[in-house]
């Protein structure tokens, strides 16, 4: 797992805009995994002010959704499915027809989840997976004490959660549905490079656990120490509970150029 330490969101946003452009520049019809939420939004900003200053072509690029609430209608403006065409597709000018995801209103939920999975398998897999990070440390909606293994399936939010994302849905916890579909942790590691982007204070006990903890199923994240090839970028409040921070900054520091994240 690498860990980069950068200054502020905005500086995080543009080293993962950058990474996924690399990408599409080397694979055109790339698979990127995206995700909800207020921490990506700065990834998104600045991938879109690549494409619209020709830096990078998107007009091929596939997008696959991470998670989705139960029960909304799909044209509902916080469906998952609304929120990434308002804030990714849109502005990228993607298409409907290169995105994928999860069928939140599905009467057969579990066929839902099982198809999902599946497509994303048949769609070649995720290339790079974008996460966001829970106080609690979920990923996706994968909730504390979600099995290392899971696929995609029906979770049911825990209360903190329900709290944290009624800001959304006018500060009214009674409107944030109690279940979702969400990708599981084992679909997610399945994805070739997964980056988990935190800002903020509020994130660093999560961070802290992920990066530093062990691997266990009480922090989602931690699931990250498993894959292969896994970035975890982090602003300096989101960094504020590394022990290995500094060893962290001296290692980016100092790595080959060429190589990224
Ligand atoms: N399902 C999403 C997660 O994918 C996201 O990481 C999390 C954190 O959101 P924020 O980035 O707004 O703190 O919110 C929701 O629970």
């Amino acid at each position: 797992m690498e860990v980069v330490i950068v200054p502020d969101a905005a500086a995080g946003g543009e080293l993962i805009a950058e990474a996924m452009a690399d990408l599409l520049r080397r694979k055109p019809d790339a698979l990127l995994g995206v995700a909800t939420g207020s921490t990506p939004l700065p990834v998104y900003e600045a991938l879109t002010a690549k494409a619209r200053a020709g830096a990078v072509d998107v007009s091929r690029a596939r997008i696959a959704q991470l998670d989705e609430y139960v029960g909304l209608p799909a044209e509902h403006p916080e469906s998952y499915r609304s929120v990434l065409r308002r804030e990714v597709l849109e502005p990228l000018g993607v298409g409907m027809d290169q995105f994928t995801g999860p069928d939140g209103t599905a009467e057969d939920v579990q066929g839902a989840c099982e198809a999902y999975d599946k497509a994303l398998t048949d769609a070649g897999g995720v290339d790079l997976q974008l996460l966001g990070i829970g106080t609690d440390g979920h990923i996706g909606f994968n909730e504390p004490c979600s099995s290392l293994a899971s696929r995609t399936r029906i979770k049911t939010l825990t209360e903190q959660t329900r709290i944290d994302n009624a800001r959304f849905f006018g500060g009214d916890i009674e409107q944030v549905p109690h279940h979702v579909i969400t990708q599981g942790i084992g679909t997610i590691l399945e994805a070739r490079h997964l980056v988990l982007l935190a800002t903020g204070e509020g994130k660093a006990d999560a961070v802290a656990a992920t990066v530093e903890g062990p691997v266990a199923a009480v922090c989602p994240a931690s699931a990250l120490q498993l894959h292969p090839h896994a970035t975890v970028v982090v602003d300096e409040a989101a960094a504020s509970k590394l022990k290995l921070a500094d060893y962290f900054r001296h290692t980016y520091a100092n790595k080959p150029e060429w190589q990224g994240i």
